[in-house]
């Protein structure tokens, strides 16, 4: 931190918290959570996002059409649901790329949706007239992530903060300077400063100008996204406790973006997990960290780097592989391609590491993405594209051994064998359906579904009301 900053951030060094100490260093805060979260669900939601949809559009020029490509569906956010109540700060919390920021954005109507419905007070974003349309704007306001790119740079502060009151006609010039200058005190900065440019100032201070602004309309609802990521991280947390202040000074009703769980745990009241467009699993904030059900929420959870030395060293499963294209996302459950608990065929007794390899292969299967020639290497040539019948044993074993790390049990092996044996007679098809009639799962066939409840998950391990009683058993997959 800047000695300029430490100058004027008394107000939120006085409640200041170490965010690097993560759970010890946030969990004073979780009563004032779990309490503002019951006391906020009661009631209208004052945001309600229903089946929000936003789809991008690729190949879809006039040239792409020319030349014969195929439009693309980019689907960003995918069905997503959930309300947001007055007071209370809900957290979006999911991997780059999960859909967040265009979740965030096209609820403000800063993008268009491609379907489904957003409510402010009970409204309809998307039917506003233009009166509705300038009273929702001046209610609803957003902090972006970088405090560098966010600000016009030949602007001053007091400008930068004030141009939302000139654009909306706020008030006389006089009235309008006034409110610039408390604004600033509010934040932490001095108004001294006002007649400053933002590469006078550091990176926390550029998030308070920032936040000036977007409170200079005086919002009932920010969504603030990643509004603390580009900082060190002893000024996140000044940052933080500075927004927790102004919402209760201001009345403010957050949506917090945020890749980042101890930021989460520090300030959200409830959590919406979300993966590839859609929201895996929402409820209370200590309930969700205490007693995750989604294996996607438990796989985040235990990525996070813990504070003590036994904490580390404990097993931990790590999130394995990339979020797949929203281009093309899994059917059925979106994160079966990586979930650690994948849910075998009715009755089939099989270990859980035996059962993600044979899906492995079965997708590279339905991908065509094994070369046979490669498979073969110098042992065996090619006959027109395919195994000659004497060498068909020998590339069966070669792909058991480039597929799995372990032989498998007898009776897979058979199964598997049949399927491969059919590959290297290059019958695509036939090789997918043998797999595919025996090793089929609810996970790849059916979208699993929020659900209702105070802390939902969509996730085939557990029941409608989100409770695991009618869920087949877990620990006998591991
Ligand atoms: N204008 C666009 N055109 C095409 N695809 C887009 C566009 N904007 C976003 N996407 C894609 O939509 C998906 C969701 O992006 P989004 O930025 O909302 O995710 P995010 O969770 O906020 O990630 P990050 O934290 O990295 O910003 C990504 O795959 C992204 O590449």
């Amino acid at each position: 931190m800047s000695s300029d900053e430490q100058a004027t951030n008394t107000a939120s060094t006085e409640t200041g918290t170490d965010l690097s100490g993560t759970e010890a260093g946030v969990a004073d805060d979780s009563e004032t959570h779990a309490t503002a979260a019951a006391t906020t669900s009661a009631g209208e939601p004052l945001v309600s996002v229903q089946n929000l949809e936003k789809y991008f559009w690729e190949n879809d020029s006039l040239l792409d059409r020319l030349v014969g490509e195929d439009p693309v569906a980019v689907r960003a956010v995918d069905g997503v649901s959930f309300d947001i109540y007055e007071g209370e700060t809900l957290g979006l919390v999911g991997e780059s790329g999960c859909g967040k920021s265009t979740t965030g954005e096209t609820l403000l109507r800063l993008q268009e949706s491609t379907g489904g419905r957003v409510e402010f007070e009970g409204e309809n974003v998307y039917e506003m007239d233009s009166g509705a349309l300038t009273d929702f704007r001046q209610n609803a306001q957003v902090v972006f992530q970088d405090p560098f790119s966010s600000l016009d740079p030949r602007m001053t502060i007091g400008d930068i903060v004030q141009q939302p009151l000139d654009i909306h006609d706020v008030g006389t010039t006089d009235e309008r300077r006034a409110r610039v200058r408390d604004l600033l005190e509010r934040v932490g900065l001095s108004t001294d400063q006002l007649d400053r440019y933002p590469h006078e100032f550091s990176g926390g201070q550029r998030q308070r100008i920032g936040i000036a602004r977007a409170l200079a309309l005086e919002p009932e609802f920010l969504v603030l996204d990643e509004p603390t990521s580009a900082l060190d991280v002893s000024v996140q947390a000044q940052v933080l406790n500075l927004l927790e202040d102004l919402q209760n000074e201001f009345d403010l009703t957050y949506l917090l973006i945020s890749h980042d769980l101890s930021v989460i745990r520090h300030i959200c009241d409830r959590v919406a997990v979300m993966y590839l467009g859609e929201i895996v699993e929402i409820g209370p904030v200590e309930e969700l960290f205490d007693n995750p059900k989604h294996p996607y929420t438990k796989a985040l959870l235990e990525s996070v780097p813990r504070a003590t030395t036994d904490e580390r060293e404990r097993d931990r499963e790590t999130l394995a592989g990339d979020v797949p294209s929203p281009r093309n996302p899994p059917s059925g459950c979106r994160f079966r391609t990586r979930c650690p608990m994948v849910i075998p065929p009715e009755g089939m007794q099989i270990e859980q590491e035996t059962f993600r390899e044979i899906m492995t292969a079965r997708e590279r299967i339905e991908n065509r993405d094994i070369s046979l020639e490669t498979v073969g290497g110098d042992q065996i040539e090619l006959e027109d594209g395919s195994v000659p019948s004497e060498d068909v044993p020998a590339f069966v074993d070669l792909l058991h051994e480039r597929l799995f790390d372990e032989p498998l049990p007898q009776r897979h092996r058979e199964r598997v064998d049949e399927a491969f044996a059919e590959l290297a007679d290059t019958n695509w098809e036939a090789a997918e359906s043998t797999l595919r009639t025996e090793y089929e799962t609810v996970c790849e066939r059916v979208n699993p579904g929020l659900g209702e409840g105070g802390h939902p998950v969509a996730c085939h391990l557990y029941g409608e009301a989100g409770d695991s009683a009618n869920a087949a058993d877990p620990d006998s997959w591991s």
